[in-house]
């Protein structure tokens, strides 16, 4: 049931960027990708977490802007070697950290009116709380913890929405950016996820069996995956002094790992800098990190591994397969070219400039059921009957 809601919300939020995408198409404007995919998933993310709509692929407001300056600061300070933010008086005058003080206020606002409707609306439900809980109306995290009996006021509570929201949106995000960007340099591998979405995906959104169906798509994420990790590099810092292998580590050091390294890396991957969604075959099970003996670790592994890697590969899933099914993407002319800069996740330094254009649907082709009918002078006629029409070829006018 859960899974069906948020398919519902993830085809919805990809339907409303296909719009914008109609009309960039439409007025024949290029479209910067990376930033239109950070809004989808913002508005993705923002319904899963506390049922509030940004809609942010619809318009900027105040609240936008707020998150981004927010998930821009937590990118500069988990880099920064010097955490600049805890300096006395610094910390109050310096105007980036009080743009960052006042987007806190305003999120936090936001969030407690949020904490308060929810907390209302399990109030008056019937609803018993157990472990398939979930109410329709509102599936979100916050609803489903407070119906669980978290405690509104807590620290925790407010800290945890927020990881989810920070962790669940440039995530996915830069998933969709490199996607599009590995699929306008291998057409071969878009023409096949276009023909796995036209013989999958109806008119209407995607429904859960649709999603099942998208094996090729789903191997397209995996691929991308491995090439462009997200986050690249994984970090963990020692609590107590240690030995990594032959390597003695001390006591508070940082260890860096490079996901980014491991899956381009020739000891374990053939090709390791090809894309290559046909390594991972159809029929074989969802390549992860104790099926791959970790040398893939796309989600990570171990008690802090990924709590979002089915939300997260459904989400890419349903949006790459609803683009490619209406559009085709190429990189805009003259656009610059795309370079990487890393913070929490890949970014491109100049954006994803494409041209989209509405691809021209396939001709139905009738399904012909042929007879053979000879005459009596030997010369052969088939009849052929497909959507109404009746067709006949013979051999004698040939
Ligand atoms: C394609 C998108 C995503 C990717 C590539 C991704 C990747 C990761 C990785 C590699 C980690 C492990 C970090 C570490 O070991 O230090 C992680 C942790 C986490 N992810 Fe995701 N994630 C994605 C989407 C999401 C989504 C949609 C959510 C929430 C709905 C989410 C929630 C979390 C949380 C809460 C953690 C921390 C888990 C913990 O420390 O216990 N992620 N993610």
């Amino acid at each position: 049931q859960y899974v069906t809601a948020m398919i519902g919300l993830f085809g919805n939020a990809s339907d409303r960027l296909c719009q914008k995408l109609d009309k960039a198409a439409s007025d024949g404007e290029d479209v910067e990708m990376e930033s239109l995919f950070s809004r989808l998933t913002l508005d993705v993310i923002g319904k899963a977490v506390f049922n509030y709509d940004f809609d942010s692929l619809s318009y900027d407001n105040g609240i936008v802007e707020a998150v981004y300056v927010t998930l821009r600061e937590a990118e500069m300070r988990s880099t920064s070697p010097i955490p600049t933010w805890e300096i006395p008086i610094w910390k109050d005058i310096s105007p980036r950290q009080r743009k960052v003080n006042e987007a806190l206020a305003l999120i936090n606002n936001i969030l407690d009116e949020l904490i308060a409707t929810c907390k209302r609306m399990v109030d008056e439900e019937d609803l018993q709380f157990h472990e398939e809980y979930m109410n329709e109306k509102d599936p979100s995290i916050l609803h489903f913890l407070l119906a669980s009996g978290d405690d509104v006021s807590s620290k925790q509570l407010r800290d945890d929405l927020m990881t989810m929201l920070i962790a669940g949106h440039e995530t996915s995000a830069a998933v969709l950016t490199w996607t599009f960007y590995l699929l306008s340099k291998y057409p071969n591998v878009m023409s096949k996820l276009q023909a796995e979405a036209d013989a999958v995906l109806g008119d209407g959104l995607p429904t859960i069996d649709d999603v099942k169906k998208l094996k090729y798509t789903t191997r397209v994420i995996n691929e991308s995956l491995r090439l462009y990790p997200q986050p690249p590099v994984l970090i963990r810092r020692s609590l107590e002094d240690d030995m990594l292998g032959e390597y003695p580590i001390g006591k508070g050091e940082d260890i860096f790992i490079s996901i980014w390294n491991l899956h381009r890396c020739p000891k374990h991957w053939d090709d390791a800098d090809v894309f290559n969604p046909e390594r991972w075959p159809l029929d074989g099970p969802n390549p992860n990190e104790t099926n791959q003996k970790f040398s893939y670790l796309p989600f990570g592994g171990g008690p802090r591994k990924c709590v979002g890697d089915m939300f997260a590969t459904f989400e890419t899933v349903v949006a790459t397969a609803m683009l490619v099914k209406r559009f085709d993407f190429q990189m805009a002319p003259g656009a610059p070219p795309v370079e990487m800069t890393t913070g929490a996740t890949i970014h491109t330094t100049k954006g994803l400039n494409m041209t989209v254009t509405r691809r021209i649907k396939p001709p139905v082709i009738p399904n012909l059921e042929m007879k053979i009918v000879s005459d009596s002078e030997g010369s052969t006629s088939s009849t052929a009957s497909g959507e109404g029409q009746q067709v006949e070829v013979s051999t004698s006018q040939v």
